[in-house]
């Protein structure tokens, strides 16, 4: 998807929500566990309850992986229901060399057709590159991430520099070829921070989970973190897709939806 299709679909739908798609066999209601494939039909009914209101779909390969083959053919079969409007995400956390990066981006963007992978920096810039090469495909790299662990490296100073090493990393990383097709990672969890890292990347979309279940605030991310193209695709999973039966879900995604509608 390229970032002027991106940019429509979010002014149409009044909405900058990315549904995450964590689901966890343990978590699902048990009229789904009888269905042979119970985490497709669980998020189908997810899918056809949110996506009226939201721009981006994120499936965490976490939640599938840890399945086996049939993980994978949920997770493709998963692919083939969401609208082809719809941005989606496969939040992988890869980063390796540079050939086996090669061979990361044809899994998520040729095999499984997705629009964009999340990746680790830590590798630098052959790790990412590969992802780069597609045409109106994207990697989004992570910058601030919300977890509390992120204070061990990320906000680590920088000899003879101001910045932060997240900063740096997201400074460096716009620097490389077909950085138009980078977005960063930024935790809604980290308050004013997010306005440092806004301001290292002005014009580049952020994935911003951490509202909902980890109790990040929505508008502090408006606040240091829009930018005139909105810029942001804020996601929530467990506060989104176990809310409740189908209705609640619905309710649950045009509850955050309305409240970024109020902010747009
Ligand atoms: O890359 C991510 O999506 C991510 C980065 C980060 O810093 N924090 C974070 O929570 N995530 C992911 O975002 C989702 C958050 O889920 P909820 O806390 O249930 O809304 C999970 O899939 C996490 O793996």
């Amino acid at each position: 998807m390229t970032r002027t299709e991106l940019i429509q679909n979010i002014r149409d739908k009044e909405s900058f929500l990315c549904v995450g798609l964590d689901t966890d066999i343990q978590k699902i209601p048990d009229q789904f566990k009888k269905e042979a494939d119970p985490i497709f039909a669980f998020n189908k009914m997810v899918i056809e309850a949110t996506s009226d209101f939201a721009v981006a779909y994120k499936p965490n390969l976490a939640f599938y992986e840890s399945l086996g083959p049939k993980g994978w053919e949920s997770l493709q079969r998963t692919m083939e229901i969401i609208p082809k409007n719809i941005f989606t995400i496969a939040d992988a956390k890869r980063g390796d060399i540079g050939n086996t990066a090669e061979m990361y981006a044809k899994t998520f963007f040729e095999w499984l057709n997705f629009d964009s992978v999340t990746l680790s920096p830590y590798m630098g810039k052959d790790s990412v590159t590969p992802f780069l090469k597609y045409e109106d495909k994207w990697a989004i790299v992570l910058g601030i991430t919300s977890n509390p662990g992120a204070v061990d490296f990320q906000f680590q100073p920088i000899a003879n520099s101001s910045d932060l090493l997240f900063e740096k990393v997201i400074k460096h990383a716009i620097s490389w070829d077909n950085s138009d097709r980078i977005m960063f990672v930024a935790g809604a969890t980290r308050g004013e921070t997010l306005a440092k890292a806004r301001k290292a990347a002005p014009n580049q979309f952020f994935l911003v989970p951490g509202v909902g279940a980890q109790g990040g605030s929505l508008e502090d991310v408006w606040q240091h973190c829009k930018n005139p193209d909105i810029g942001l695709l804020v996601n929530s999973s467990r506060g989104i897709i176990y809310a409740g039966d189908e209705k609640a879900v619905h309710s649950a995604a045009e509850k955050l939806r309305n409240e970024m509608k109020a902010l747009m």
